[in-house]
């Protein structure tokens, strides 16, 4: 038995908690937060104590940080402060990780600690500890910042794929795909927003198009604030690029050139299918995505319809992280349950199944 304590008892934090207790049920959860927050995570079981204070930790094994990135770099601080357990692991979830380990390194230096920065590359716009979900990070990759054969065997129930990268490298890779599209949503929403005074059907018409760029629009305002100051170098460097990326598709369109919008066009379809990201949310299991209405009671229909198939996962890709629409995906053990399942929605519905 291991004692965990997770400080910031949010989405990641919360989503931690439950991915080890999947695999480690024996291990204690000691959580700290707000006290409300706490007693929150208390009460649905996703912790199984709590501290009122960063203090008397002695006996702890592992800290896990899940905190805004600003907070963690003061709670380094402070950790370095307190007496600690010999041989402690400490490891963040900061969505940067260059800051931080300059931070590690800086106060842990003369300290018998084992810190290893972390990632982990999955997440939502929603935050705090009710959004909390075991099967956030399935199959996601999360970064590690070193091998660690401990902390990743304690972070094994939650399906992740681990993978080693420098905090520079980090920086700039993410810096581009997930700091700059959070940019970007937000841009978006505020310049529909100044259009729409004088075009006020703007908000009316935005559709599915609108909805799929623009979801991450709604994520946490001190989370991400914390992360872009603690990346401004790559994330100006990925903005002054699109600046340009834009100039070019612009001149195409001045110039009507035909061929060159269409190769635009072209080229982003090829790359994005190639990427991971295409391949669904749950690529290792067989899974059903089955296009249903937004109707009362479509998916107890369907649940109803598969009642003899073992079914593993149940999600409702609502705001999609494929390019599929009002999604249900329904996941299977094996591929011959699969097809029987396809077959049964196939037979009694007309939704559309892939
Ligand atoms: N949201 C995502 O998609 C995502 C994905 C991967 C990593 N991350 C990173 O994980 C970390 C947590 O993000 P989140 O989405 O869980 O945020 P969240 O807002 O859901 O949770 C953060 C929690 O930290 C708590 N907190 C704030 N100050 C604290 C303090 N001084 N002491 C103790 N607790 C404190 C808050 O009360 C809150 O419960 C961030 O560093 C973020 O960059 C986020
Ligand atoms: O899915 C989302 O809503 C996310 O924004 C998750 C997301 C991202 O993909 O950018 C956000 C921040 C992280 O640090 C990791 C993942």
């Amino acid at each position: 038995m291991k004692k965990i304590l997770i400080i910031g008892l949010g989405l990641i934090g919360g989503s931690i908690a439950l991915g080890i207790k999947r695999t480690h049920p024996e291990h204690q959860i000691i959580g700290y937060d707000k006290k409300d927050v706490q007693n929150l995570a208390k009460t649905l079981g996703i912790i199984d104590e709590s501290i009122p204070r960063l203090e008397q930790i002695q006996e702890i094994d592992v800290i896990i940080l899940a905190a805004p990135i600003d907070v963690t770099l003061e709670i380094l601080g402070q950790l370095s402060q307190l007496k600690l357990k010999k041989d402690v692991i400490i490891t963040d979830t900061g969505s940067t990780k260059s800051r931080v380990m300059e931070r590690a390194i800086k106060v842990f230096h003369d300290k018998n600690v084992k810190f290893i920065g972390g990632h982990p590359m999955a997440g939502s716009h929603k935050s705090g500890i009710l959004a909390s979900d075991v099967n956030l990070f399935e199959n996601a990759y999360y970064v590690l910042t070193e091998e660690n054969a401990e902390l990743q065997e304690i972070l094994s129930g939650l399906h992740a794929k681990f993978i080693i990268l420098n905090p520079e490298e980090h920086d700039k890779i993410t810096g581009q795909v997930s700091h700059f599209p959070h940019i970007l949503a937000s841009s978006l929403v505020q310049q529909s927003d100044d259009y729409s005074k004088e075009h006020p059907l703007v908000k009316n018409l935005a559709a599915g198009g609108f909805r799929d760029m623009t979801r991450i629009a709604e994520a946490d305002s001190t989370m991400w604030t914390a992360v872009l100051l603690s990346n401004p170098e790559p994330i100006l460097n990925r903005i002054k690029d699109f600046k340009t990326q834009l100039d070019e598709i612009s001149e195409k369109i001045s110039l009507k050139d035909e061929k060159a919008i269409k190769s635009f066009f072209d080229t982003g379809k090829k790359i994005r299918q190639g990427m991971e990201i295409h391949k669904g949310a749950i690529p290792n299991f067989y899974d059903l995505f089955i296009s249903v209405p937004d109707e009362k009671g479509v998916i107890l229909r369907v649940l109803a319809l598969l009642q003899d198939i073992s079914i593993t996962n149940i999600k409702i890709n609502e705001e999609n992280r494929e390019d599929i629409h009002g999604q249900l995906q329904i996941s299977f053990k094996t591929e011959k349950d699969l097809v029987r399942a396809r077959e049964i929605i196939e037979f009694a519905t007309d939704f559309k199944v892939a």
